[in-house]
């Protein structure tokens, strides 16, 4: 559904990404995983958009050429949460990043937004201001805006972080039901454990593209340390 091809992006002098090629489909929830640093945010901002002119390709599939399609979900700690808006409204964001800000919002985006914070269960926290939402609360609000764009392509940067155990137990359930449901999810997370038991594509990265497949043709030993044992103070963590 979207991809890219021999993607090489670089900052300055440093290279993030090198020669990577990876496709992700509809119907899929993938991961991104890598160590701090290995250009998995990189990769999905470049999806996105979000990076001028990288080498290689982005391709998006027939039906879905238009980067209109995409909710993208930033780390929740790059946002101003001071930004003085409700809940509801910045679920409502999701419908006014569709609709242009010129045009008002109808009764099926309020049904949208509402069904979204439902989804989401913070439809009781509505009129609270973002800013007095704790770390859990606002990944869900993030995630109900995401829903109300009704995008088909849904990427997601680190959605886990700062997330208690249970609510990473609904955001992960409700991705997957994304993905079930025929769109093609894509999150860029830390945490293993989680992607090996919700997702059904996995992308190990670590300045390239390591292994790329099911859980089961790229979760062994061989491929973590490939992408984990990475060079500090000039060693690897094996020869340390
Ligand atoms: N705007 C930027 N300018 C310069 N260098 C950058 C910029 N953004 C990222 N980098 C560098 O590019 C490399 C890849 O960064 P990226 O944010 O993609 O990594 P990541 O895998 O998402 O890391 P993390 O898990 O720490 O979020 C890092 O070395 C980072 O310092």
């Amino acid at each position: 559904m979207l991809g890219v091809e021999n993607l090489t992006v670089k900052y300055g002098p440093q290279t993030a990404l090198e020669n990577a090629s990876v496709r992700f489909e509809a119907g899929s929830f993938s991961a991104i995983i890598g160590p701090n640093g290995a250009g998995k945010s990189t990769l999905l901002k470049t999806l996105v958009g979000l990076l001028p002119d990288p080498e290689g390709a982005v391709r998006f599939d027939e039906g879905h050429s238009a980067r209109s399609c995409i909710s993208y979900v930033p780390q929740q700690q790059t946002l101003d949460w001071g930004f003085p808006v409700t809940v509801w409204d910045a679920a409502m964001m999701g419908r006014t990043g569709r609709l242009g800000w010129l045009r008002w919002p109808g009764r099926k985006d309020r049904q949208i937004v509402e069904d979204a914070l439902k989804e989401t269960g913070v439809f009781d926290l509505r009129t609270r201001h973002i800013g007095a939402l704790s770390g859990g609360q606002r990944q869900r609000v993030l995630l109900a805006r995401m829903l109300a764009r009704q995008g088909h392509l849904l990427l997601l940067d680190e959605p886990l972080t700062g997330v208690d155990a249970a609510t990473q137990e609904t955001l992960m359930g409700l991705l997957r039901a994304q993905a079930d449901r025929g769109r093609a999810v894509v999150m860029v997370t830390h945490d293993l454990e989680q992607a090996r038991r919700w997702c059904d594509h996995l992308v190990l990265v670590n300045r390239r593209v390591i292994a790329d497949g099911t859980p089961e043709q790229v979760y062994t030993t061989q491929n973590i340390e490939a992408t984990f044992s990475t060079s500090f103070l000039g060693h690897t963590h094996a020869e340390a």
